[in-house]
């Protein structure tokens, strides 16, 4: 775990800033509360029209038994309180997906821990939020269950799922970053979502009672894990917790095997759901390179590209903060509107910021690793690699990385572009390991080419908006 050598540092940099950070008051820390139905009706606005020959609708995804949406059983037969049930059918979740279809029974009808992995953007979060509802009582104003997620955004956004899904259980949340806990206060709230950092320290000013847990739950558990930091907090939290009685739950779309020992130290004796290699890549995510022949092409490609990539949403992905302080500010003196978010912004800073993007108040974000995980944004349409994900090195290829960066497009059956740039014989043979190492395929695009424009165009009005709910561009 934490001692890995290999551990990222520039990950747990960000996250490390974010524990530090920012002076704000617990109501402006809060997760964003979109009415359940105003957040379902986004989520279905964005299944997609378009401009391609074959229609796919999520029920046929989830007929398909080749597709990590299909499943076999309805919401009703998973054994969820009638309260959950009418959560989701006010989310218009109307089948589970494979995850939830596999896990569900598994947490639910014993106490056995849980090691889960499936795609990205293919419904995890509600595997162990729907658990974590289950198995609280809400008659007893204490905490029950205990959620770490790597960043701040991606624990606003398990708290925001946990509030819609369990508002009519009218369970309590905490929201557990830095300075959105009440100093003093002992917390009652029946799920706690949060930072590792925050969260250990929660504890060990008996703010936070560990008792009467009942389940812990890492998001992105390979991730912590795998980090200096983080990793160690995520053991010392669990060092805190009753010696028996407290199910854990790993979830990630990615468990490369040097973290599965950690993962197996962390949850003994686990149930695992896991994917080979070569399964781990979304088919709705096409994937392209532009071939680049320095840095100032790579800069007018990514000019040319942004006409396309304000069609739907885009993620800018640069190596670090610096990096896309520049980019910023290079692409908004040259007149174009863009945001950028990393781990140097204050807490305050970084809500406004990705809640700007996720309500299309933006179109398109510059970021580091800070939001490669886990976060959620229907019409994100578009990845950019700007710069190809390596480990703190420089070199090495992060190929977990590059999949969960790409993952922030192509969510739960939609279709997405990812582009990555290469512009020298290190970039090659990065992007070439990762190709080798997911046994894909990336198509070379030239940005330039009227009918490579037409081609993008098409992909990013496939995943854009639209009246039609349920149809699903195959993008092929
Ligand atoms: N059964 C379902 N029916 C319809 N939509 C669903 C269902 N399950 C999840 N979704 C939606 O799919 C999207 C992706 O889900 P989620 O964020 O949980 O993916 P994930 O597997 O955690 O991805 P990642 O690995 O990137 O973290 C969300 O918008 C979620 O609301």
């Amino acid at each position: 775990m934490a001692e890995s050598s290999n551990s990222k540092t520039s990950w747990a940099d960000d996250v490390e800033q974010e524990e530090e950070a920012a002076n704000m008051s617990k109501q402006q820390q809060q997760a964003p509360q979109p009415a359940a139905a105003d957040q379902s009706q986004q989520k279905h606005d964005n299944l997609v029209d378009n401009e391609h020959d074959v229609n796919v609708t999520l029920a046929d995804l989830q007929a398909d038994p080749n597709s990590p949406l299909y499943s076999i059983k309805e919401f009703t037969e998973l054994g969820l309180k009638e309260e959950l049930l009418k959560g989701l059918a006010l989310l218009r979740f109307s089948r589970p997906s494979k995850i939830q279809e596999r896990a569900l029974p598994l947490i639910l009808n014993n106490d056995t821990n849980l090691i889960g992995q499936s795609q990205s953007g293919t419904g995890k979060t509600a595997a162990f939020v729907l658990s974590m509802l289950t198995k609280v009582d809400v008659t007893k104003n204490v905490p029950q269950a205990l959620c770490l997620a790597p960043s701040r955004e991606l624990a606003r956004q398990i708290l925001a799922v946990v509030d819609n899904m369990g508002s009519f259980l009218q369970v309590k949340t905490q929201f557990a970053v830095p300075l959105a806990v009440e100093r003093g206060k002992i917390i009652e709230a029946q799920v706690v979502v949060g930072t590792p950092g925050t969260v250990l320290d929660c504890i060990k000013r008996r703010v936070l009672p560990v008792k009467d847990l009942k389940m812990l739950c890492l998001d992105e558990a390979d991730n912590m894990l795998d980090q200096q930091g983080l990793g160690d907090q995520c053991f010392r939290v669990k060092s805190f917790l009753p010696k028996n009685g407290v199910q854990v739950l790993l979830f990630s779309a990615t468990f490369p095997q040097k973290v599965i020992e950690y993962a197996e130290k962390f949850a003994p004796n686990a149930n695992k759901l896991t994917l080979k290699q070569e399964e781990l890549t979304v088919e709705g995510i096409k994937q392209f390179y532009m071939d680049c022949a320095n840095d100032d092409e790579k800069y007018d490609a990514i000019l040319k590209l942004y006409e396309l990539m304000t069609i739907g949403q885009s993620v800018i992905f640069v190596r670090r903060r610096e990096n896309a302080n520049e980019l910023h500010r290079r692409m908004t003196d040259d007149g174009h509107a863009v945001s950028s978010l990393h781990g140097a912004f204050d807490g305050n800073q970084r809500d406004k910021i990705i809640d700007d993007f996720r309500f299309g108040r933006s179109k398109v974000l510059i970021t580091t690793n800070v939001i490669a995980r886990g976060i959620d944004i229907a019409s994100v349409s578009l990845v950019v690699n700007y710069d190809l994900p390596t480990l703190p090195d420089g070199r090495t290829p992060d190929f977990e990385t590059y999949l969960h960066r790409i993952g922030r497009t192509g969510r739960f059956g939609r279709v997405g572009a990812s582009f990555s740039f290469v512009q020298d014989q290190l970039s090659w043979q990065q992007m070439d390991a990762i190709q080798r190492h997911f046994n894909c395929q990336m198509t070379r695009i030239d940005i330039k080419s009227d009918a490579a424009r037409k081609q993008i165009k098409a992909i990013m009005k496939s995943s854009k908006p639209s009246e039609q709910f349920m149809g699903v561009g195959s993008g092929n």
